[in-house]
């Protein structure tokens, strides 16, 4: 099975070591190959560009594919679907203007150039308006357009909004809101491994944040603690062999959110805790 990732930009370096995290080790992935294996003889990784990932996918070079929501709208691919939020590459793509000029609605760009990286999600943002302006597709730096008279607005993608206030331009609408997302062709999506790399991928999502917390706690202070502990499940609760003690303390073991932790090592520790152990989690499947 072949997953095709970002080959560069910043997509590149989250995804690949959310496949290490994964467990899916890359291995002979020396820079500019084309493919790298993994530790699983099964799953191949292919490297595409960003935007020809769901092209891929859909045109069959790969079966899974990595790559931002915008992307996948972009491409119109209509036999793909998707299986993860992968939650990172969070941004939107926007409408935006010159600040000082007199386009501040939609409705303003009634027989107006829109210039963007994005002409189909434009075109599709537009058709609900029943505003209809020429949409020119540029390749980059499209917040200059309109300061060249190429354009009167853009369709761009923004997160922390710096670039767009360095070029003057003002948000009039939010076109698309997009993270990185796991898809696959459907007709490979019953297939065993998909489930597999499913299962890996989300059980990183799921322990982010997370946090493995041990503890020893007097047998009769346990509901003390377990009153305590927030619950993401569990606690888990074992005996301790100590021939000293005979039965007298339990090791309680729980998962909990990271923000947590600070307070419930205090209060644990008030209800009698003692070797208070706290571990990151790498995955935490469910
Ligand atoms: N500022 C940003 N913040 C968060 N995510 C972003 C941002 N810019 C782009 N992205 C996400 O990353 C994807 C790829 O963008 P990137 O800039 O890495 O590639 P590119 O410039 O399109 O690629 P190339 O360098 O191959 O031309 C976008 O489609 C979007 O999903
Ligand atoms: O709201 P901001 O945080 O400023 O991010 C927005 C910018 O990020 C992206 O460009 P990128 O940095 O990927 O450069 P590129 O044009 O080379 O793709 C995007 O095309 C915007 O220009
Ligand atoms: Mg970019």
């Amino acid at each position: 099975m072949r997953i095709a990732v970002p080959n560069k930009g910043r997509l590149h370096e989250p995804t690949i070591d959310l496949l290490e995290r994964a467990g899916l080790h890359l291995e002979n992935g020396a820079d500019r190959k084309l493919y790298a294996d993994t530790v699983d003889p099964d799953v191949t990784v292919l490297f595409a560009r960003a935007a020809d990932i769901p092209e891929y996918v859909s045109d069959g070079a790969a079966e899974l594919g990595i790559t931002g929501f915008d992307q996948v709208r972009e491409a119109r691919v209509d036999d793909v679907s998707e299986l993860l939020d992968l939650e990172f590459g969070r941004c939107r793509l926007v409408l935006a203007a010159p600040e000082d000029g007199d386009t501040d609605a939609v409705a303003d760009l009634a027989g107006k150039t829109v210039a963007t990286e994005f002409p189909n999600i434009t075109a599709d943002f537009f058709a609900t308006t029943g505003v209809d302006p020429d949409i020119v597709e540029v390749s980059g730096a499209t917040e200059l357009t309109p300061h060249v008279e190429m354009a009167d607005a853009i369709v761009d993608i923004t997160s922390t909004g710096t670039t767009l206030k360095m070029n003057r331009l003002a948000v009039i609408d939010e076109v698309l809101s997009s993270s990185v997302r796991l898809f696959g062709r459907e007709d490979v999506l019953d297939g065993p491994k998909v489930g597999e790399v499913r299962t890996a991928l989300s059980s990183v999502k799921h322990a982010e944040g997370k946090r493995y917390l041990m503890m020893n706690v007097p047998r009769d202070r346990l509901e003390d603690v377990r009153d305590v502990i927030p619950g993401l499940g569990g606690p888990t609760i074992m005996d301790i062999a100590d021939e000293d003690d005979g039965d007298a303390k339990v090791a309680v073991h729980a998962v909990v959110n990271e923000r947590d932790v600070f307070e419930t090592i205090t209060e644990v520790k008030t209800a009698g805790a003692s070797d208070i152990l706290v571990t990151e989690i790498e995955r935490l499947v469910e």
